[in-house]
């Protein structure tokens, strides 16, 4: 989408027949964003009913990653994928269902989605979205993950929706990141911010903080020095945001900077975090890039990483490139060193 030419107050159909004008090889994904679009705005319509609507946070069964599903996560789930169903999809990595699900056979898109995110903020009235990332189908019958298995840059397109006060599409082809905002009244997105510019350098910064203890050295070391703020090495004082839903923390750091952590840990199970890579940082990780944002697993940057399950996790950095770059300093102190720097003791990396 060429995004200094998009007219602030567009329609979403009216920007992306403009993209495909531009590229007509955009044709099929700009079908797709049009169908996750629909399935984004009945989806808003059940969250904006709230409890008058039923208990949305009751539990129902497990996901493949063990989590609890909320009646939400399944009706998100439904939605979306009946929506995919209609569009030129050939396979779907849902964090909802345990396998690649194959829509229709020999269709030339793949979408990985997280239907509903920020689950933990369902019934109490928080934002919670919708993630995706549109890639090539390969066609391959022997070998349903193969879709999914090149790195995030084979992405063609990215997207989340934040169902907060207003519902909103961050949405990239690949050529910078939009917002779009539902205008209720009409039952169409419409552009509000046609060319998203991360600031590079921040004073914000977002990490459960409950983990702390479970972190490894390059983490504590980061967040002890941001913590120490004027005073420390960091020279500057910071505020920190945790929201508990990724598109919601994701939402800000590209409206007004600021990096977000979500590493690996030493819980059982959370050696490589909690965010998927298919579906949560791979296309976060585009949207960030096409702001100027940069995104990493600490040292790696995520659109490089290869995946080899669907639901494989990756821990996440992202945000202002200063920040993203500082926090792997940290880790290349580490690496270094073998974990005996005193760069990790009681003295953080930035200290003289
Ligand atoms: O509860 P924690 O460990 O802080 O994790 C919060 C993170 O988990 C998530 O809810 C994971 O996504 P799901 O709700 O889709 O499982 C993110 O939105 C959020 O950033
Ligand atoms: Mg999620
Ligand atoms: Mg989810």
């Amino acid at each position: 989408m060429a995004a200094g030419s998009l007219e602030v107050g567009s329609r979403l159909d009216a920007c992306l027949a403009q993209a495909v004008a531009g590229n007509p090889a955009l044709k099929d994904t700009a079908a797709v964003v049009t169908a996750i679009a629909g399935a984004a705005i009945t989806i808003s319509e059940v969250i904006g009913r709230g409890a008058l609507g039923g208990d949305l946070a009751a539990a129902g069964g497990q996901n493949s990653d063990g989590d609890v599903q909320k009646a939400l996560d399944v009706i998100a789930h439904q939605r979306v994928t009946e929506a995919l169903q209609a569009a030129p999809v050939a396979e779907v990595a849902s964090e909802e269902a345990d396998e690649v699900m194959r829509l229709n056979p020999g269709a030339p898109l793949a979408v990985a989605i997280d239907p509903l995110d920020g689950s933990s903020n369902i019934g109490v009235n928080m934002a919670v979205g919708t993630i995706f990332g549109i890639r090539p189908a390969v066609q391959d019958q022997a070998n349903p993950l193969a879709s999914f298995t090149s790195p995030g840059t084979a992405q063609l397109a990215a997207g989340f929706v934040t169902y907060g006060p207003a519902t909103a599409l961050v949405l990239t082809l690949g050529q910078g990141t939009q917002i779009y905002v539902l205008d209720r009244a009409e039952g169409a997105f419409r552009l509000t911010h046609p060319q998203l510019d991360v600031p590079v350098s921040a004073k914000e910064y977002a990490i459960n903080a409950s983990n702390a203890r479970h972190w490894e050295p390059p983490i504590k070391a980061f967040v002890e020095d941001c913590l120490r703020g004027a005073e420390g090495p960091r020279d500057k004082d910071f505020n920190m945001r945790w929201l508990g839903s990724l598109v919601a923390d994701a939402q800000r750091v590209l409206l007004r900077g600021g990096v977000f952590l979500y590493p690996g840990d030493q819980r059982k199970g959370y050696a490589q975090g909690r965010l998927r890579l298919l579906y949560e940082a791979a296309p976060i990780a585009m949207l960030m890039e096409q702001a100027g944002a940069g995104a990493t697993d600490g040292e790696r940057r995520i659109l490089d990483i290869e995946a080899t399950g669907i639901h494989e996790r990756v821990p996440l950095v992202f945000g202002s490139v200063e920040e993203v770059e500082c926090v792997a300093k940290y880790f290349g102190g580490r690496n270094h060193a073998a974990g005996r720097s005193p760069l990790f003791g009681q003295r953080g990396l930035m200290r003289s």
